[in-house]
């Protein structure tokens, strides 16, 4: 048994009692998300633990229809991390096109982008069918796209213009709008590509199921840009909504509302550092009220999958581990 291996064993076993144990009425499986490019289940240089109470069904390793699942995955180096985030979107994208003929993955701003560097390597540059992706945000800055704080160009920068996406299928904010025509105009968007098929919906919730949102995670527990006590965080009817107040810089944002990250059929939290382990902490002991939630406490998969992509320091203060 190799050392990660006997780790997650280890900590399984504890977590069936420990403060890992979320109270969510769904059932959660230890699932491995690493598959090679032909599914093959491949060995993870993570701790895995399942989140939750785990099935008779769950521990069989099979799936129930409109079940959703957590995981959590624990790296010692950041290499490692971005090596498994990039096989685990590699194997979605592979998936999602044999099934539906296209992937469509949200991005968000932040250090994620820089965990999404090796799936512009070997061999995932030249194994990956690109010209499937049809790429959105999560959220965006309301600056123009060639602004140091937009989202759109560090994702450019740092990874799409590394690999042969077509520029038709990047959906970038329009930037002449002020924000709130600019997130009635991306959900417009939205509604169109559901129209002819690109963006599925999902049957449990009615709104658009992305195949893979990609999202990380502030210091405060903020996701996208849903902050802690905004009230944006219980709009129910939008797709896309917008902040002008958003404590992390700039201001002005639109971003993804709850219903639409929580429909989507996988959902990967990239969260590294110690700066991040008391919301990590918080949210995974399961003491929140619901009063009080994080936003990051709001991320509910109504029919998907979560996998915590995580580090040492960022999980450190959880007293299980
Ligand atoms: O545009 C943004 O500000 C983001 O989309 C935001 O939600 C980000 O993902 C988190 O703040 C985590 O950022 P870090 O990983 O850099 O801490």
């Amino acid at each position: 048994m190799s050392t990660a291996t006997a780790a997650a064993a280890a900590a399984s076993t504890s977590l069936s009692s420990s403060t890992l144990r979320r109270s969510s009425t769904s059932s959660r499986i230890l699932a491995n998300p690493c598959r090679s490019l032909s599914g093959r289940l491949l060995s993870s240089s993570a701790a895995q633990f399942p989140l939750g109470p785990v099935s008779a069904m769950a521990t069989s390793g099979a799936s129930a229809e409109g079940a959703s699942r957590k995981n959590l995955l624990i790296f010692d180096a950041e290499e490692d991390l971005a090596a498994s985030l990039a096989e685990h979107t590699a194997g979605l994208s592979e998936k999602f096109v044999a099934e539906r003929g296209a992937f469509t993955v949200v991005l968000s701003g932040g250090s994620l982008i820089k965990a999404l560097r090796k799936l512009a390597e070997p061999p995932y540059l030249e194994a990956v069918d690109w010209t499937r992706w049809h790429v959105f945000w999560a959220d965006e800055r309301v600056v123009p796209k060639d602004h140091a704080d937009s989202n759109y160009k560090l994702a450019m920068d740092g990874f799409l213009s590394k690999v042969p996406v077509l520029a038709n299928q990047i959906y970038a904010m329009n930037d002449t709008l002020a924000a709130e025509g600019a997130a009635a105009d991306y959900e417009s968007r939205l509604n169109q590509l559901i129209k002819n098929g690109v963006i599925a919906s999902s049957p449990a919730t009615g709104f658009p199921k992305f195949d893979l949102m990609l999202l990380g995670m502030g210091p405060d527990g903020h996701i996208a840009s849903l902050f802690p006590g905004h009230p944006i965080v219980h709009e129910n009817q939008k797709l896309v909504t917008y902040v002008q107040d958003s404590p992390k810089p700039p201001p002005e944002r639109i971003t993804f509302t709850f219903p639409v990250i929580n429909s989507s059929a996988h959902i990967a939290l990239t969260v590294t550092g110690a700066g991040k382990a008391g919301a990590v902490h918080k949210t995974l002991s399961g003491n929140g009220r619901s009063s009080d939630l994080l936003p990051v406490e709001m991320i509910e998969p109504q029919d998907g999958e979560m996998t915590w992509f995580t580090d040492k320091q960022a999980v450190s203060m959880l007293s299980s581990l």
